[in-house]
């Protein structure tokens, strides 16, 4: 049995617990009306109402001297001395110096951190002011406007959840947005209305390695430079970085006049109020900031100087515990009647779940207790008309964490009273219920009175302030920070770190290393297999749900006709034509990274490709004979974030040469392309590498037997070959492409010559619907 389960005030609490799970919250309030006025505290501005709690005197008697027998006080003044308290990663976790008044002095080995910190709020009030007073400008001149703030966890919920929640307060000249998914989408559709030029980056990372962000960080540095044609200077105007990782900062091409620090012993989690904050400063101004980080400390100064008895974090904290551990409660519902704290709940479970959700101890021996609870929640009213039927009739016990504020930043007729009589009747209905009796008195039958019956004894918490402000903000924000932390302490965790995370980082890195290079052969059990060779081919297949959602033909569509010789491109409704060099190396991404230049100002909202060797499915099955490697599984879509449709080159000249029937068609070009149309289905088909005399026709009839043979031969061979093929597939005409279509003088009966410009005519003819 662990150590905290032998421990006096957890087994005084195993034996309480039947006393009081047998009670009704209804009658320990007709037992004890007194307990609302001892059930109270305040701290920091706000106002703790933990009444409709299912605990009496004695719960919480064992619950503090649980507290103290974990050493919560001595934990605490560790943590507040700059002690390496994450032991796994040998680290203070100093968050509270983060918000610590300039006269403090909190030491990390012997040395003060505080004036570092004010430093560096320094730097980010300077910042923040020339972008709040237009004076920082961006590469066209144009000041700076919209700010994209790219980071991931902590990196990105802190500053999302601060910015919703204090965006009364905010400068609405400027548009904030926020990247953080690694799926391009967050990002095209961060950015899809903002011009370049005005728009500021920052990339929030406290390691400058975090996958999602370094990836978006280099689609955003794409973005800008295919706007400022490529001039690296753009970048500075254009980015800065919140990490404490110089070295990699500067690698990325920001310099470190550019960067506002922090450092190891600020947890991504714990960081909002460090130099991640900075798109939150440049919102609300240096002075709300300021604000807000006195929130922060003031509810530090509660929790590390207030007795265990009147200290909110503490008092939430062990009710966590008590329903976590003895009453099986799975679950913490956070649910704020403040619409601009809508991102709370999201924000509230990386702190929780990232901190507590562990299962061995600070000594590393597994737990025999319940951990870190399940947290959710939505703003009220919304939830109520959603998931509130199962927290009062269902059958699992969900505390309840309401926050209510006295007034309302937009306060408009009778709103707000609406708004907080929902929250206090929710506590009211929860803890109380409706009994048969009462649904029966009311009138309703006997067959409907059970479902009309709230068992109630389910409890909640109120924390009730004035009103929403950056203070106010800081404050609620330290103490759930301080309310992991009392838990943590009871539960012998580490709330510090967060190795849970880094398995799935590592897989991915495999997996998609396997996915890219589509020859590997794969070693994962059998569903892992499984699941990377279905999306290696579906990844590169053309995909349907985009074709049935284009039933509109696309507007525009680009045609690239891939050769040994060239690859040439052309865009519909323009009829110039571009061509790029092919050789044997020739890659899908050293031909993209040729091409983009060329075609950056090209419009089009679709592409068609015609590939030098065979398909299958629509997916490459093969690389080309004439060409490097890469090709097969290289995922065009989201090379060109547009729909794309794979043909083989011949079948793609064919279908543009297409005049209905029968048609055989015959590519003369580096090799041999042929396909075949039979009342307008095209049938792509290899015969080149079939034999023909010593070797194969396309060994006869490309462009090596042309070197080889002369004009001459080779022109007897090409004829002998479409007699051949004639003969065998019955054409009712054949067609011959390809650029050595010209060196033929004489073309057979039912023989005509196609022009090369079919290809693209057949390129934009896969994307009309009856192709
Ligand atoms: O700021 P970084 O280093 O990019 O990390 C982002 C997030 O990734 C994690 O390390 C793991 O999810 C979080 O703790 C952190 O907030």
């Amino acid at each position: 049995m662990s150590a905290l389960r032998e421990k006096k005030a957890w087994r005084a609490l195993e034996k309480h617990q039947p006393d009081v799970a047998k009670h009704h919250l209804r009658d320990l309030f007709a037992d004890d009306p007194g307990r609302t006025e001892r059930y109270k505290a305040e701290a920091a501005g706000w106002h703790l109402d933990y009444a409709r709690h299912r605990i009496t005197d004695e719960t919480l008697k064992h619950l503090f001297a649980l507290a103290r027998e974990c050493g919560l006080e001595a934990r605490r003044d560790a943590m507040f001395a700059g002690e390496k308290v994450n032991t796994t990663e040998q680290r203070a976790a100093l968050h509270v110096a983060l918000r610590a008044p300039a006269r403090e002095v909190i030491k990390v080995d012997g040395e003060n951190v505080v004036p570092e910190v004010h430093a560096v709020l320094k730097r980010m009030a300077a910042f923040a002011n020339e972008i709040r007073e237009g004076k920082w400008l961006g590469f066209t001149g144009r000041p700076i406007r919209n700010i994209v703030n790219v980071g991931i966890g902590g990196s990105d919920l802190g500053p999302v959840m601060a910015f919703e929640a204090l965006r009364h307060f905010s400068d609405r000249k400027l548009q904030l947005r926020f990247v953080s998914n690694v799926d391009y989408t967050d990002f095209a559709e961060a950015v899809h209305d903002f011009r370049p030029d005005e728009t500021l980056f920052i990339i929030a990372s406290k390691t400058f390695t975090t996958l999602e962000t370094m990836t978006n960080a280099h689609s955003a540095r794409d973005w800008l430079m295919a706007a400022a044609g490529g001039d690296k200077k753009a970048v500075a105007k254009h980015f800065v970085a919140l990490s404490t990782n110089e070295k990699a900062v500067e690698d990325f091409g920001i310099s470190t006049d550019h960067m506002y620090g922090f450092w190891d012993w600020v947890g991504g989690r714990y960081s909002m109020d460090s130099a991640i904050g900075l798109s939150t400063m440049i919102a609300i101004g240096p002075n709300a900031f300021r604000d807000m980080l006195a929130g922060f400390h003031a509810m530090d100064e509660h929790f590390r100087t207030t007795p265990l008895e009147k200290n909110l974090p503490v008092i939430m904290g062990l009710l966590g515990v008590w329903y976590n551990d003895f009453f099986g409660a799975e679950t913490v519902a956070v649910l704020p009647y403040e619409q601009y704290l809508k991102r709370f709940p999201a924000y509230l479970q990386q702190l929780t779940m990232e901190s507590n959700g562990k299962h061995v101890t600070v000594e590393g021996a597994t737990v025999d207790y319940n951990t870190g609870p399940i947290y959710w929640g939505e703003p009220g009213t919304n939830g109520q008309h959603s998931f509130y039927q199962l927290i009062h009739q269902g059958t699992r016990l969900i505390p309840c964490d309401f926050i209510g504020f006295a007034k309302s930043l937009n306060p408009y007729g009778r709103h707000h009273d609406l708004l907080i009589a929902n929250v206090i009747a929710q506590a009211e209905a929860l803890a109380f219920g409706k009994t048969l009796q009462q649904v029966k008195d009311e009138g309703i039958n006997d067959e409907l009175a059970p479902h009309r019956v709230f068992e109630g004894n389910r409890p909640s918490t109120l924390l009730l302030t004035d009103r929403l402000s950056p203070t106010a903000l800081g404050s609620l924000i330290a103490l759930y920070e301080h309310l992991v932390f009392t838990q943590a302490t009871i539960w012998n965790i580490n709330p510090f770190d967060q190795w849970g995370v880094e398995l799935g980082k590592q897989l991915a890195l495999r997996v998609v290393d396997e996915i890219e290079s589509p020859r590997k052969s794969l070693s994962h059990d059998s569903a892992t297999n499984a699941t990377i060779s279905w999306y290696r081919k579906a990844r590169s297949k053309s995909s349907p749900t985009l074709d049935v959602a284009q039933s509109k033909p696309p507007q525009s569509v680009l045609v690239l006709d891939i050769g040994g010789t060239h690859v040439k491109a052309m865009v519909s409704g323009n009829p110039k034509e571009l061509k790029i060099k092919s050789s044997r190396t020739l890659t899908p991404e050293t031909m993209l990274k040729q091409l983009r230049p060329l075609i950056r100002s090209w419009k089009y909202d679709a592409v068609s490709i015609g590939y030098p060797g065979p398909l299958l499915h629509e997916c490459i099955a093969q690389d080309p004979h004439n060409l490097g490697k890469g090709w097969v599984g290289f995922n065009f879509e989201n090379a060109f974030g547009r729909p794309v449709k794979l043909i083989n080159d011949a079948a793609m000249q064919a279908l543009g040469s297409y005049e209905g029937g029968r048609m055989l068609f015959l590519g003369l070009g580096t090799g041999l392309g042929t396909a075949f149309i039979v009342d307008g289905i095209v049938e792509p088909m290899e015969l080149a590498h079939l034999p023909y005399k010593k070797t194969t026709f396309e060994d006869y009839v490309g462009e090596r037997g042309l070197k080889r043979l002369g004009k001459k031969k080779w022109q007897a061979h090409v004829l002998d070959v479409i007699k051949q093929m004639q003969a065998a597939l019955e054409p009712d005409y054949v067609v011959i492409g390809g650029g050595n279509v010209h060196e033929l003088d004489t073309l057979p009966k039912d023989v005509r010559r196609g022009d090369n410009n079919n290809a693209f005519a057949g390129g934009f003819r896969l994307w009309e619907n009856k192709a």
